[in-house]
């Protein structure tokens, strides 16, 4: 199976000294991946790199079955495909609607189409009716949200999200971890950093951890899954948007 992201001899210096090295990763579409490691280990900074936001120095990324060459265009077109929903997310102080709807008319979708985006987006992350409410008077946990319903609007191919339940209580958790995991029988892969560690295990997602700036480990497939290793899938998966 071709993977979605395939990199191999990664070297990422972000110009504080930390170095990103990954000798190889391949993640694959239809799936959830759990980035896990301790503070400063680049987990935020691996997720950069997958969301096409940030060029190693080394390294080859392939994405889709290609190599990327970071030229503008190719870039701006793979870019449509992936978002990154960050720790701390940039809200505009503007309305919560005004905010879902940016990346949507950016995109060209309008009208009725764009309201029923953006509303259905936010009664999936428990938000409904939040259309008219002003970010900056929002809540740590509700920003959080609004900024993965923005996402969730874009309907991308591929979520990526750093530490997306970190503010939230326990109930709120349990109910974006069951969006989450639902996510991969949309077509959506989920790559996401969690300091949780049984987070993975309740998303039945894959394992990546790093340490120091490496992977500590090749991925590990949850224990359900009948896999011998994390190039060779022999589970059915759902067909994710480019193979309907
Ligand atoms: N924008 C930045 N510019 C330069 N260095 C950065 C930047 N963001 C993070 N770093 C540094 O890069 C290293 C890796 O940080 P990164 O945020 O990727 O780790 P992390 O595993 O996500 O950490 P945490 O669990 O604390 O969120 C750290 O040493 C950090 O200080």
């Amino acid at each position: 199976m071709t993977p979605l992201y395939a990199l191999r001899d990664i070297e990422y210096r972000n110009g504080t000294g930390f170095t990103l090295q990954v000798d190889q990763l391949h993640l694959h579409p239809g799936r959830i991946y759990a980035l896990a490691g301790p503070n400063g280990s680049g987990k935020s900074t691996l997720l950069r790199l997958l969301a096409l936001l940030a060029r190693p120095q080394r390294g080859q990324i392939s994405f889709g079955g290609a190599p990327l060459s970071f030229e503008a265009t190719e870039l701006q077109r793979h870019r449509r495909r992936v978002t990154l929903v960050e720790q701390t997310p940039y809200l505009f102080d503007r309305s919560v609607a005004h905010n879902l709807a940016f990346g949507l008319r950016l995109r060209g979708v309008r009208g009725e189409q764009l309201r029923r985006r953006c509303s259905l987006a936010l009664d999936q992350v428990g938000l409904a009716g939040f259309e008219q409410r002003r970010a900056r008077q929002l809540s740590g946990g509700e920003i959080q949200r609004v900024a993965l319903a923005r996402a969730l609007a874009l309907e991308p191919e591929v979520l990526l999200l750093d530490e997306p339940t970190a503010n939230l209580d326990r109930q709120t958790i349990l109910a974006l971890e069951r969006l989450i995991a639902d996510l991969p029988s949309r077509g959506i892969t989920v790559i996401m950093a969690t300091h949780d560690p049984v987070q993975p295990k309740r998303l039945n997602g894959e394992l990546v951890r790093l340490v120091g700036g490496r992977l500590a480990d090749p991925p590990h497939p949850p224990e359900n899954r009948p896999q011998t290793s994390p190039e060779i899938s022999t589970c059915p998966r759902p067909l994710n948007k480019r193979e309907r």
